[in-house]
């Protein structure tokens, strides 16, 4: 059965890239099945209004919690997994991604202005998991494209939708490191040459050389997640480098 995607937010449109490409294969090949939901369809007053002032005060405007309990008891199938995008959120990683891609499917709940009454993830979590998930340390205007991020990295692991599963496998942060430089043709390029290794046909060299390129780039670029591997995660060939 396809793995479902359902999205709820003041801005269906912005969900249109969903239809597109990759996706859009995916769907039509019955691997993906995606809704997109407009939150203003669960209001009941003649403004079909979303928003309201925050009590305590300060800027900004909040998401009212009803319209929002209308369109996930509408539209969450029981027990599925509620995501939430929100800058103070856990962060969004590969490893999430892998988690979320072997469930059957996801409901996300795109917030805007400074976000949702808080009340509406406690009353969610007594239907199933709810995940408050940051995809940066940055803010954005709303949940819709952190929402195309999310949906992009979780379907790409769902077998059948890549069609090469190598590059799946072999992702970068699949092994918690960073993917090493690529090259191809032309060998010698604007004064510029491949490494020669990477023409040599040695394959062994090859992925020592690939190895190494990915710990020094990991070291040089993102040192917290060289700290964050497991101890057994270098062996005494990457302690050299
Ligand atoms: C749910 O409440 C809010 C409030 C404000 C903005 C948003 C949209 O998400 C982000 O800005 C974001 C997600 N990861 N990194 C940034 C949601």
């Amino acid at each position: 059965t396809a793995y479902r995607v359902d999205v709820v937010t003041i801005f269906p449109e912005y969900l249109a890239p969903l239809r597109q490409s990759l996706l859009g294969k995916a769907a039509e090949r019955g691997l993906v099945a995606i809704g997109v939901h407009d939150l203003r369809q669960w209001t009941d007053d003649v403004h079909r209004t979303v928003d309201d002032a925050p009590y305590g005060g300060g800027p900004g405007m909040v998401m009212r919690p009803e319209p929002w309990a209308r369109a996930l008891e509408a539209v969450r199938p029981s027990g599925t997994r509620l995501v939430v995008p929100t800058p103070a959120g856990r962060p969004f990683t590969q490893a999430v991604a892998a988690g979320w891609a072997a469930e059957p499917g996801l409901v996300f709940a795109c917030g805007r202005y400074e976000g949702i009454d808080q009340r509406v993830a406690d009353w969610a979590a007594q239907h199933g998991p709810v995940s408050e998930v940051s995809i940066g340390d940055y803010v954005l205007a709303g949940g819709e494209s952190a929402v195309l991020v999310m949906v992009e990295a979780v379907t790409r692991l769902i077998p059948g939708v890549v069609g090469n599963r190598e590059s799946v496998e072999y992702d970068s942060h699949a092994d918690g490191l960073l993917e090493g430089p690529s090259y191809t043709r032309p060998a010698s390029w604007r004064g510029l040459d491949v490494p020669p290794v990477l023409l040599s046909g040695d394959h062994a060299a090859i992925a020592r050389w690939r190895r190494a390129e990915s710990l020094r780039r990991t070291a040089a670029r993102r040192p917290d997640l060289l700290a964050a591997l497991p101890e057994d995660a270098l062996g005494p060939a990457d302690r050299a480098v």
